[in-house]
């Protein structure tokens, strides 16, 4: 088979979309207080000459400034994360400070509400097949994919949520492992008795081009913790395990491209919501660039790790000047 490169509704309605998107993210005083993000966002998305979409300032941005914050359309803690975060808001939770439903932590009220868009499906199912399959191979993004499935299932979210972002180029070799992870993602629902009209749009063609999208968008959430406690809990599950405590993909945070010396970065304090903050001046018509990956390693490993995970060879000035 032919690999696939998913060119059809690539980016529909970009414009409207982010105009209302920004509207609704933040709502704060402008310019008041740097940590706090200006209403609306001094930010806009347009189209660069190499490298698709970008955002780019609109007016000048003062270092260390709070540009926005952006909730995620879609989260999910890591395997190893699952006793000790919100299974919601990835903060980290302990089971007597939490709110547990059978096998889940929530850290609020709010976040066990918010999870009935998809935890009143998922937690009907047997994901134990599902489960062992991603664990075995190391695989982190189908959870997402599954949360996403839940959540078109319970009409929370539309199945074509992320069709505006990127997505990534998908070798026959990617597709044909992402059929056997669809066959379980089916049958886990199916057993449970999802009824077959419900699962309509959960075919090869949605499912991979979910997984092409969050491949390139996905964020791997470390979080910088807020108080002691965060940080000890977050120094044990590190020795333990890994630092992230899950994954997420959002909309206007997909939409920066990268540099690796960015003017810009991404950070979580104390759960998914992420908040986006200025390394340096930034001047009106500047493009905001963030870090995809390690900016310490050197010049050949950047580009091996951009090119192998996002498709790209990064021009930007550092890689340029062979730094
Ligand atoms: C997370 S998306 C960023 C937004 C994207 N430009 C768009 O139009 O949706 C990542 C993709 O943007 C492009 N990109 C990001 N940084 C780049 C860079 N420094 N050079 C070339 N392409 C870049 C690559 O195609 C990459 O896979």
């Amino acid at each position: 088979m032919l690999p696939l490169r998913f060119t059809q509704r690539r980016f529909p309605q970009t414009k409207l979309f982010l105009t209302s998107y920004f509207l609704s993210t933040t709502n704060n005083h402008r310019g008041s207080n740097l940590n706090q993000p200006s209403s609306p966002p001094p930010i806009k998305v347009l189209l660069t000459e190499t490298a698709g979409r970008g955002v780019f300032a609109t007016r000048t941005i003062q270092p260390g400034e709070l540009i926005h914050t952006a909730k995620p359309i879609i989260s999910h803690p890591s395997i190893a994360s699952t006793d000790n975060v919100c299974y919601v808001c990835l903060k980290i939770v302990t089971k007597q400070s939490g709110f547990q439903a059978q096998e889940v932590l929530f850290c609020s009220e709010e976040c066990r509400e918010q999870a009935k868009g998809f935890y009143e499906v998922e937690k009907e199912a047997d994901w134990s097949a599902f489960v062992a399959h991603c664990r075995t191979r190391g695989l982190k993004y189908p959870f997402l994919a599954k949360r996403l499935a839940c959540m078109v299932i319970s009409g929370v979210a539309s199945s074509d949520s992320l069709d505006i972002l990127q997505p990534a180029h998908l070798s026959a070799e990617m597709i044909s492992q992402m059929k056997e992870e669809l066959c379980l993602l089916r049958s886990a629902l199916e057993d449970s008795g999802m009824k077959d009209e419900q699962l309509t749009f959960l075919n090869i063609e949605w499912y991979a081009g979910v997984l092409a999208r969050i491949r390139i968008n996905a964020f791997r959430i470390e979080l910088a913790g807020n108080t002691y406690e965060d940080l000890l809990a977050l120094a044990a599950a590190s020795v333990e395990s890994e630092a992230a405590v899950g994954n997420a993909v959002y909309m206007l945070p997909s939409f920066y491209n990268h540099d690796c010396d960015p003017n810009t970065h991404i950070i979580w304090v104390e759960n998914v919501e992420a908040r986006l903050k200025a390394l340096r001046e930034i001047e009106a018509g500047e493009e905001l660039r963030i870090c995809y990956i390690d900016a310490s390693m050197d010049r050949d490993a950047r580009q091996n790790l951009l090119s192998n995970g996002f498709g790209f060879q990064c021009n930007c000035p550092r890689c340029m000047s062979n730094d």
